[in-house]
């Protein structure tokens, strides 16, 4: 078995440079080096699992091999041995220590599961798994046959005994391939004529098959996988074919599809040294909607560098991507039949027990951690490599799942405090070290910090128990207030009064925006208390309060954070706060990044407003700028919107800052969560279940005239819920004078709430009429009139019917006013009405308005919908 090979011509990064990645570093996915031994012997290598690897022994060079329990140096004349025998491909030697890497073919995926994880965040972790339970669908079934069919004419065409083919004769010839039940509809779909058409065009251009199912391992990628046809043409050109049969021509473009198609193009690249065409073939499509020609651009390159380091740091980093882009409650359709359900489930529950929901107890962590044994378990029959313990996968699961603290026992030196590191055998889990215990030789790494570019590699220890220390280790944020809320149950009541001369710039902000008494005491609570509540019903005036705290701060030259589940939310408050107090608006920033921190004073800015899930990733940045300030915290973290946002994202900011103060209403949106019920109880939540003069409540709202205030507050509030005063109850849009109501539509337009029937029309059909009542009758500028609905395709549909008209889902108009709101609040025929289901969306939508809310309801599904049907009787008693 011994055998010595010779140095690949090119090292893989030398490749990389040389075919446009000139930026990417040599990272090893997941490796470990073999053992080496004199030429005569080579029996420890049999105990170790290495299926693939590479051997050295250049004449000048000393190898350093290293593995993650031991390091070696093989001198000149060493023979390196590998059972069995390594392919080239399979190996990578380290250009920096001249290791070699033997990357382990299991811990890959395969290129349309990191693919497709770019959409579901726990897809990756799943990929193993991937076989659908009950056997394949029709859909799988037609696009299998009509794959196979276009491999196998593609690989009869190679043939020389094979006569020419036209158009015809390949699609007859493949039609006698894909015979058995499934035929028909393939013939329905065209899918054969499309594919004969292809196949004719490439096969004339010269193209010849050089493989299919071709397999490519990319230790550097993280990948191995099949190419499901290469083709090789005129001037030594070579085309990469995905064959996406089953699918729907969108599916062609989506982003899962060109990061498949870029990985191919990298892998390629990388590992044959020569830059491929790469083509994505539908034939669902017309004609030549189903051919895809890709690209990659550098932007889709380096998102997938980006991911590819490992298995864990895939979905870690993708996850963290999560808060801002993937809307987990718009997925279920495809959860449904996503043969990963199962697992999802797991990590779901996993979720709750790191989480857990109001009331932690034993039996649920215990069944949390049998949960975790479960997955490791499954990932362990799956021939995981002895080193790779349990253990590990574990911790890197829940580094994956909590942006919080891990601990680690660590080999070799311990790093010191502060620095970035990399914690396990790759990029894992980025982080920085906050506390070391040199003695047990532990770690705590606070993730995930980001930007962990120049961070040290720490190897943990194979056979400790990780887990342990995780979840006895301190807890990022958990020190502080907020901690003793969550683990103790326990709110602090200590308050710090203010001076006479802060007293007097808080009440000069408060006065200048002529905030009520109630939002005056809450402005005062965020200066005095540690954590303070505003829990503000809608148009209660949360974002005019905050608007009061931070000018009041800024002039004091107290320094604040504030967070925001959304972009919108942070720039609106950022605008609204310059607009309103100009004096203070050149200290007021919500960009991080374009402050300068590195200069020799301390910068202007007093206030930074970021997204809350930005502020995980600028962690370093928030707290450069404190320590550039001078200080060692914020002296406020203010979190608007605080019931959409979850308590692991809250902890990481709540450790930057002395006091938070949470502004939000739990009726509102809340989080966007799956699965995990534990997170869907929210810090917020959590305070509310306290009766403490540290919660401020607004009831009174300066927005809605008294007929919509009525309809939210009976629907939501228990009446709670008023107009703050006569001239806001009595608002009502300005007439046309010479306006006169002549159909039934103008008159029930002339009622500030009004309930419209779809009488079996769509929503696009219904809606413009609608909208041309409203300014018929109504003096209202265009922009103050919004469509607001459940559901994306609704959107769409209305969009397209009235185009110069804002329509948007709910969740975008959170937070926002406008004088008069459609709000469809119907379910696509055949969607569940799950969107409709949550009283928190109808209230945000109804909430909008400040003087016409018209309500567009299918009167004929309202048995499916009970809150939709309670909201169509509210409003129509608010007619009356
Ligand atoms: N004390 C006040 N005096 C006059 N107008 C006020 C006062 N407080 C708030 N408003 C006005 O009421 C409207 C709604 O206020 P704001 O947007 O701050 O409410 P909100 O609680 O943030 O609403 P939502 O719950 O919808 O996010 C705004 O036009 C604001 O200027």
């Amino acid at each position: 078995m011994s055998e010595k090979r010779k140095q690949p011509s090119k090292s893989p990064d030398a490749l990389l440079k040389q075919h446009h990645y000139p930026d990417t570093p040599l990272i090893v996915n997941r490796w470990l080096v073999c053992s080496i031994e004199p030429a005569n012997s080579h029996t420890e290598l049999h105990c170790l699992k290495i299926e693939t690897g590479t051997a050295l022994a250049s004449e000048e060079t000393v190898f350093e091999l290293h593995g993650p329990w031991r390091t070696m140096n093989v001198a000149t004349g060493d023979v390196v041995t590998v059972h069995p025998p390594p392919t080239s491909s399979h190996a990578v030697i380290s250009p920096t220590s001249g290791a070699i890497a033997v990357s382990f073919p299991d811990l890959l995926l395969s290129p349309t599961t990191l693919a497709q994880s770019i959409d579901c965040v726990r897809r990756g972790v799943l990929s193993q798994y991937d076989s659908p339970p009950g056997g394949p669908s029709d859909a799988m079934t037609v696009g299998v046959s009509v794959h196979e069919a276009i491999q196998s004419v593609l690989m009869e065409a190679n043939d020389p005994a094979t006569p020419p083919r036209d158009v015809s004769d390949l699609r007859r010839r493949m039609e006698e391939l894909c015979e058995g039940p499934a035929l028909d509809q393939i013939k329905g779909d065209g899918h054969l004529l499309n594919a004969a058409l292809w196949i004719d065009r490439v096969l004339r251009q010269g193209y010849r098959v050089k493989g299919v199912e071709y397999t490519i391992v990319s230790p550097v990628l993280g990948l191995r996988g099949k190419i499901d046809i290469v083709l090789g043409g005129p001037g030594r050109k070579t085309m990469l074919v995905e064959v996406k049969t089953g699918k729907l021509p969108y599916a062609m473009t989506s982003s899962s599809t060109r990061a498949q198609a870029a990985l191919y193009h990298a892998a390629w690249t990388i590992h044959e040294g020569e830059t491929p065409d790469v083509v994505v073939l539908g034939t669902r499509g017309r004609g030549d909607e189903g051919v895809v020609s890709v690209e990659p651009e550098p932007a889709e390159i380096a998102t997938l560098l980006a991911h590819r380091s490992s298995l864990a740091a895939r979905v870690w980093r993708l996850r963290r991507g999560e808060y801002s882009s993937i809307d987990i409650e718009r997925l279920p359709p495809r959860c449904d039949w996503c043969p990963h359900i199962d697992m999802c489930n797991l990590l779901g529950s996993t979720l709750d027990m790191i989480h857990p929901g109001p009331d932690p107890n034993p039996r649920a962590a215990k069944a949390a951690l049998d949960v975790i044994a479960e997955v490791d378990r499954e990932f362990n029959e799956h021939d995981t490599p002895e080193w790779v313990t349990p253990t590990l996968r574990t911790v890197s699961m829940l580094a994956i799942l909590t942006p919080t603290l891990v601990s680690a026992t660590v080999s070799g030196p311990l790093p010191s405090v502060g620095q970035r590191v990399v914690l396990g055998t790759q990029s894992m889990v980025e982080g920085q070290v906050v506390d070391r215990d040199t003695e047990a030789s532990v770690v705590t790494i606070a993730t995930p910090y980001g930007q962990a570019r120049n961070a040290d590699r720490l190897d943990l220890m194979p056979a400790h128990d990780t887990t342990k220390t995780l979840r006895h280790g301190p807890l990022l944020g958990l020190e502080g207030p907020l901690g003793r809320l969550l683990l103790m149950n326990r709110l602090p009541t200590a308050v710090a009064p203010l001076g006479d001369q802060e007293v007097a710039i808080v009440a000069a902000a408060c006065a200048e925006a002529a905030l009520s008494n109630a939002q005056t005491t809450a402005a005062r609570h965020a200066f005095t208390h540690l954590i303070s509540v505003v829990e503000g019903l809608p148009g209660a005036g949360k974002s005019h309060t905050i608007g009061a705290i931070v000018a009041a701060a800024a002039r004091l030259g107290k320094t604040v954070l504030i967070c925001t589940p959304t972009r919108l939310a942070c720039g609106q408050i950022v605008s609204d706060v310059k607009r309103a107090y100009p004096d203070v608006s050149d200290l007021i920033s919500d960009d991080i990044s374009t402050i300068d921190l590195t200069g020799s004073t301390p910068p202007k800015v007093n206030v930074v407003a970021i997204t809350t899930h930005r502020a995980l990733w600028s962690f370093h940045a928030l707290e450069t700028f404190v320590q550039a300030k001078g200080l060692r915290q914020f002296d406020i973290l203010l979190v608007d919107e605080a019931a959409q946002v979850q308590t692991p994202t809250l902890l990481p900011p709540t450790a930057l800052a002395a006091r938070l103060c949470l502004i939000g209403d739990v009726h509102q949106l809340g989080p966007v969560v799956k699965r995990a019920a534990g997170l869907r109880h929210t810090v917020m939540d959590k305070l509310l279940e306290f009766e403490s003069p540290c919660i401020t409540s607004l009831s009174a709202q300066y927005r809605m005239n008294d007929v919509i205030c009525r309809l939210s507050s009976q629907l939501v509030y228990d009446g709670r819920l008023k107009p703050a005063n006569e001239t806001v109850a009595s608002y009502r849009l300005n007439r046309f004078e010479d306006f006169v109501p002549s159909t039934d539509l103008d008159r029930s337009l002339s009622r500030p709430v009004s309930v419209f029937d779809l009488s079996g029309k769509s929503p696009a059909e219904v809606v413009p009429d609608i909208v041309s009542g409203i300014k018929r009758q109504y003096d209202i500028p265009p922009m103050q009139i919004s469509v607001v609905a459940a559901y994306r395709a609704d959107v769409s549909a209305i969009r397209a019917a009235l185009p110069s008209i804002e329509v948007d889902t709910v969740d975008s108009f959170q937070g926002q006013t406008r004088e008069a709101v459609v709000f469809v609040c119907t379910s696509p025929e055949g969607s569940a009405a799950t969107l409709l289901g949550s009283v928190r969306r109808i209230n945000v939508a109804v909430t909008r308005p400040r003087g016409l809310l018209v309500v567009v309801a299918d009167r004929s599904r309202l048995g499916e919908q009970e809150e939709v049907r309670k909201l169509v009787e509210m409003a129509e008693d608010a007619v009356l």
